[in-house]
């Protein structure tokens, strides 16, 4: 499903409403909430209107598990970590008990063997061991998404719920959900929006280029749902609108 939005505003306002609707049903139905956040730029607006009065207190945090659909393997304190950014603008401002987050992310071992273990959280804490009720996602310039970068091996893993690798582009580690994975979502929630995405947006929803040029062309749930959530600018070339 593909949602435009004449603003950036217009857009969060409507994922924040989503998110406390898809959250309340989830705790009503089965007593909780299991979500994975994005980083980058693209939720940072979003994190902050879930901390105002108008959502905060809207959603039972105690019943909500937080994990991350990828990671830059650097500590929390660092500003590359998408789980300290998620801390500062979003988790720190809520009532949430801390051994129901989870960052991808673990002083003293390798992300190899982290990987191993975060799967064998998602084992623990996911429905069926693999169905999050809402995977939050962004889309980069060049069409990944989470840390499934475009030529890399990690597209074509399949037996993975959690891989780590060495991303020679950005000489660090990152630490990811593998796309079959993600495609076990209840819900999947693309943030696009912004003059450089145009390109990326266009090749991934409408472009004849294969998932190893632009990942985020793995993305297509099973039996979820898919919202492309994007602003006018960043539509500009897609026909269908
Ligand atoms: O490296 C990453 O980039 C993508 C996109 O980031 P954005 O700044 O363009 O929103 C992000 O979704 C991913 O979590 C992050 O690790």
């Amino acid at each position: 499903m593909l949602e435009k939005f004449n603003t950036i505003i217009e857009l969060n306002e409507h994922v924040a409403e989503l998110f406390m609707q898809l959250a309340n049903k989830s705790i009503a139905e089965k007593n909780r909430f299991t979500i994975a956040l994005t980083g980058g730029s693209s939720p940072k607006e979003l994190y902050k209107l879930l901390t105002t009065d108008k959502y905060r207190d809207k959603i039972d945090w105690s019943k909500v598990f937080v994990f991350w659909g990828d990671e830059r393997w650097v500590p929390l304190e660092s500003n590359l970590s998408n789980a300290g950014e998620a801390y500062r603008d979003l988790l720190n401002q809520i009532s949430i008990p801390n051994d129901q987050i989870f960052p991808m992310y673990k002083e003293g071992v390798t992300p190899e063997e982290y990987a191993n273990t975060y799967e064998l959280l998602l084992n623990e804490h996911l429905e069926g061991g693999k169905h999050f009720d809402l995977i939050l996602l962004g889309m980069g310039e060049d069409g990944h998404t989470a840390s499934l970068f475009p030529g890399e091996a990690v597209l074509e893993v399949k037996n993975k719920k959690v891989d780590a690798y060495f991303l020679k582009s950005q000489q660090m580690y990152r630490i990811t959900l593998t796309a079959p994975l993600i495609n076990e979502a209840k819900n999947i929630i693309f943030l696009v929006f912004g003059e450089k995405k145009i390109d990326a947006l266009y090749q991934v929803l409408e472009g004849t280029g294969n998932y190893q040029k632009y990942p985020s062309k793995l993305i297509n749930p099973k039996s979820g749902n898919v919202y492309w959530m994007v602003d006018e600018l960043v539509a500009s070339k897609i026909e269908r609108f």
